[in-house]
């Protein structure tokens, strides 16, 4: 589907499901509220599927968008750009921390590149989707043409359409591009008015000196480019990378088949901003894995009004840490399938 029919078909969550949720949730055999945040998130899933209970979220697929990008001429990180495609080899055969995270949670990996810098050889489960080879400086010109962002945003719509459609209950967002915390900060400030000193972060780790240059990178970008909030496209095309607009459509691309989208970091984090931008109710789909130490992160998931189920200090990207919370949401929906009701156990109610 297009951008536009995706975000025409992604509806609200579905009150009576929701209801009959919370319903039975106060039936089981535990004190209301003992299990803490499962219990609305078991309600959220049932408001998106629109029936009570939701389908468990397995089999789980994990896709991880690379890209390279422009603003890596500006030293806003301490590594090669190189290490984009480097990784993606890494992913591809399996040795990754997402794939070991995977492998434990029981779900599947998918590499998409959507643009990265360097030619990748075909083949090897590699989903190419290549819009250029990396974003343009933004410090200088505009990041994408709106037509670039809109192709990349259809390219992750695709990849969420062939991934349910291949059986998958339930999507996880991965992505991996040297310096791309530097478009996620400009993303966050731009979406959500905070300040660069707010939204920009450490990254793979460095320094104050070049922590102290990211946030004035950050501050003249948006300076220059000053986005419109209300024109997410446009956003996206300014001060965005190809991984963030493709993660931006695959999160869009889940809340119109109305499948769960775990969100791992901070890059995810901007892109479900914009995938709300286009669309308010596709926070319907959204389930928060894990609080990035990226400050952006915490920014962007409190704009969305969504809290995270983990909280461990990570900040990898890859999608390892919406790996790590797929089996809490999984419990989150099995409660709903298999835990007794205080009738049909004979349990007595206070
Ligand atoms: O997921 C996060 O919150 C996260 C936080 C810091 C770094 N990363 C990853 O690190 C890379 C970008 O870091 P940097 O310092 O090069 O901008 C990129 O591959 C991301 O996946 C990811
Ligand atoms: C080694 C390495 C692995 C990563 N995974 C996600 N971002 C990354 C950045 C680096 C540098």
């Amino acid at each position: 589907m297009t951008l536009e029919t995706t975000v025409a078909a992604i509806r609200p969550a579905d009150e009576p499901a929701m209801a009959a949720a919370r319903e039975l949730q106060a039936r089981l055999t535990k004190p209301a509220g003992s299990l803490g945040d499962l219990e609305p998130l078991s309600v959220r899933l049932a408001g998106l599927f629109g029936a009570c209970p939701p389908p468990l979220p397995e089999p789980a697929a994990v896709a991880v968008f690379a890209g390279d990008h422009g603003v890596h001429a500006q030293r806003v990180s301490p590594w090669p750009q190189e290490v984009t495609a480097q990784m993606v080899a890494n992913f591809l055969a399996g040795g990754a921390v997402v794939n070991a995270f995977a492998r434990q949670s029981g779900a599947a990996v998918t590499v998409v590149d959507v643009g990265v810098a360097t030619p990748l050889p075909a083949g090897s489960g590699l989903i190419s989707a290549n819009v250029r080879r990396g974003t343009r400086d933004m410090t200088v010109e505009p990041a994408l043409t709106r037509d670039e962002a809109r192709a990349a945003v259809e390219a992750g719509i695709r990849v969420a359409e062939r991934l349910v459609a291949d059986g998958a209950k339930c999507l996880l967002t991965g992505d991996m591009g040297i310096a791309n915390t530097t478009p996620a900060a400009t993303l966050i400030a731009a979406f959500t008015e905070a300040s660069p000193e707010a939204v920009t972060g450490r990254g793979t780790g460095i320094d104050n000196a070049m922590y102290d240059h990211k946030v004035e990178v950050v501050a003249a970008v948006l300076e220059k480019h000053e986005p419109d909030p209300a024109d997410p496209l446009g956003v996206l095309a300014t001060v965005g990378g190809l991984e963030h607009a493709a993660l931006a459509g695959f999160i869009l691309g889940a809340a119109a088949q109305r499948v769960p989208v775990i969100i791992d970091g901070v890059i995810a984090a901007s892109a479900a901003l914009a995938a709300a931008a286009f669309a308010p109710d596709a926070v319907a789909a959204m389930v928060a894995g894990h609080r990035s130490a990226e400050p952006g992160a915490s920014v962007a998931l409190a704009h969305l009004g969504l809290s995270p189920l983990l909280d461990l200090g990570m900040r990898l990207g890859e999608g390892s840490g919406a790996v790590l919370a797929l089996p809490v949401v999984a419990a989150a929906v099995r409660v709903l399938h298999e835990v007794a009701t205080f009738d049909s156990a004979g349990v007595s109610e206070k």
